[in-house]
């Protein structure tokens, strides 16, 4: 009999959204909203957060200042959510925030409010980043400090060099798709790429040059993935 998966219900799903140029609004400028706002910077977001000035905590006054962020200097009112395509509150003000939540769900924008989960489309996780790698642990509202705690074991499990492992596999996974662009070849650039991955070691991927990657590159269409060392030495 096929196995298929359980379903485990109660779960999140959890993808990596993209809002490159998207409007987020971060209400409040404390602690919390600096962690969010530097989230959704990386995540090449525009980002306007209001809150008083007066409010603004050393590092959103620095994101201010350095004009990384708009600025709205005032309580939140519901025009600031024109525009918007997504909402991070982070205030220390149950009652306006459930007001934020509310206007959210009328105008159908995707809302996260700061430890309050039944107001929330979708919740933070605590994030490990190097590079383009990023890993999120979520316990699905259980556990927040034990999720921190388990990202920390994560991260010191993993090799130092992963992220720029990824960051070169990007760059031949570029080069592949000029060296051979074609539909039809798909299948067999991803077995290629997966052969690549599996045979080279970390060492290797990090260390891959330009060239190393050209003379990669013309085994592609034998199929074969030859040792690094190899590919240096027809190099010469
Ligand atoms: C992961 C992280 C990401 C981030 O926010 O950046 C995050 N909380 C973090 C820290 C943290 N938060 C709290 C503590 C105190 C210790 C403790 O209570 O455990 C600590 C520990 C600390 O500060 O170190 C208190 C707290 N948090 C929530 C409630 C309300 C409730 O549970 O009902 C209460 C109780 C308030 C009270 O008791 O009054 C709710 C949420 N917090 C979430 C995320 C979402 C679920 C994520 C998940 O389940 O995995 C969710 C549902 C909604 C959301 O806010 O998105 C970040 C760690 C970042 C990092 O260090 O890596
Ligand atoms: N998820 C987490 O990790 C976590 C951790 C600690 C606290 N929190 C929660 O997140 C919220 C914010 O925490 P914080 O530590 O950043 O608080 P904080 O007190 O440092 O900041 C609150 C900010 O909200 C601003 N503000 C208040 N009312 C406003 C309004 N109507 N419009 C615009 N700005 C307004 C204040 O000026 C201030 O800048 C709290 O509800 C807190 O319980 C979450």
């Amino acid at each position: 009999m096929a196995q298929f998966p359980e379903i485990q219900g109660g779960g999140s799903l959890i993808v990596a959204w993209q809002i490159r140029d998207k409007h987020v609004l971060v209400v409040g400028g404390g602690e919390v909203a600096a962690g969010r706002i530097v989230l959704t910077l990386n995540a090449d977001a525009r980002v306007t957060v209001v809150c008083p000035a007066s409010g603004l905590n050393e590092e959103v006054a620095y994101r201010v200042a350095e004009k990384q962020v708009k600025h709205i200097d005032r309580n939140f009112e519901p025009s600031d959510l024109d525009g918007a395509d997504m909402v991070l509150c982070a205030i220390d003000d149950p009652v306006a925030s459930t007001q934020v939540w509310k206007l959210c769900k009328e105008r159908r924008i995707p809302a996260n409010i700061a430890d309050v989960p039944p107001e929330c489309d979708f919740y933070f996780g605590s994030m490990h980043r190097d590079g383009p790698l990023q890993i999120m642990v979520s316990t699905n509202g259980n556990g927040p400090k034990l999720a921190s705690l388990v990202r920390k074991r994560i991260a010191e499990a993993l090799p130092s060099n992963i992220g720029a492992a990824i960051e070169n596999v990007g760059k031949l996974r570029m080069k592949l798709r000029k060296v051979a662009p074609e539909p039809s070849v798909g299948p067999k650039r991803m077995k290629w790429m997966s052969a690549v991955c599996e045979s080279w070691s970390l060492d290797d991927l990090v260390g891959m040059t330009e060239n190393d990657m050209d003379g990669l590159l013309t085994h592609f269409q034998a199929g074969d993935v030859p040792p690094l060392l190899e590919v240096r030495m027809k190099n010469l």
